[in-house]
């Protein structure tokens, strides 16, 4: 599915300003293809910012993205063609049903026929197609997240960017993404993934960075960053947390 030896995703030195916030301050990472990776960190670590210069939604302050080795800067068009991706914020076609916002995409990514069979196992695995009327204006928080990995997978891309995949998402259809992500990795496809469900992390991904203030705080396979304890112990110790002082009012 990728070129081997060649990181589906390369970033060097990124470098993330929104004026006096230093969000991302010269992170790089090499993502191997044909796994899950994982990006963990606090809220407001920088995961996000990182995860949307590395989809060309932002200009970076300074740095590199290189997605299956080509530039985002100079060869912007091939290396999002690889993508997938689910960011929230993402805009839809608020007045479709979840059939339509799928054909209208099939339509402008020029995709042939075997779309339709594509569309229906999606719509079927997450559960949307339950409410096949259902305008996407009127979609919950998780079923527009839904919709959303969805149109990422519709085109087979080799690699899926998504950011929280399983936040606002229950139980039983975060089992069915966890699944489909899976098979994905088992066909050879690279996901890399923020999330702070620490569980799915330690089940899924291959790999982890902890991110902090912008920067990787440590990077490796997950048993290793892990350190013997369980994922979430040990993104405790790192990212220190100290004992929130008794509130008296609340006695
Ligand atoms: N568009 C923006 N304008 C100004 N500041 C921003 C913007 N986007 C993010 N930031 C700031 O950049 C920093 C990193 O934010 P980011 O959303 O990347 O964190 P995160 O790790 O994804 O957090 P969370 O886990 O809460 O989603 C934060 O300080 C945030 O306030």
């Amino acid at each position: 599915m990728q070129t081997p030896g060649v990181p589906a995703i390369e970033v060097a030195d990124l470098t993330q300003r929104f004026g006096t916030v230093l969000a991302v301050d010269r992170l790089s990472l090499s993502i191997e293809p044909g796994m899950c990776y994982g990006i963990v960190g606090p809220n407001g670590a920088g995961k996000t910012t990182v995860l949307t210069a590395m989809c060309g939604l932002r200009h970076p302050t300074a740095g590199t993205v290189r997605i299956a080795g080509h530039d985002l800067r100079t060869a912007r068009e091939t290396a999002l063609a690889r993508l997938g991706v689910m960011m929230d914020g993402l805009s839809l076609p608020e007045r479709l049903t979840a059939t339509e916002v799928l054909r209208y995409s099939a339509g402008l990514r020029g995709l042939d026929g075997g779309w339709r069979k594509r569309a229906g196992d999606l719509l079927e695995v997450l559960g949307l197609d339950a409410v096949p009327r259902t305008l996407i204006v009127e979609y919950s928080t998780g079923m527009r997240k839904k919709i959303t990995l969805a149109l990422a997978l519709l085109h087979r891309p080799p690699i899926l960017v998504l950011d929280e995949p399983f936040e606002a998402i229950d139980p039983v259809s975060a089992h069915s993404i966890e699944q489909v992500l899976e098979q994905y990795v088992d066909a050879g496809g690279t996901v890399v993934l923020s999330s702070h469900i620490m569980d799915f992390v330690e089940r899924n991904c291959r790999r982890v960075a902890v991110v902090v203030d912008g920067r990787v705080l440590v990077e490796g396979p997950v048993e290793q960053v892990a350190e013997g304890s369980t994922l979430n112990e040990r993104f405790v110790e790192l990212v220190g947390a100290d004992p929130v002082r008794p509130l008296e009012w609340l006695a």
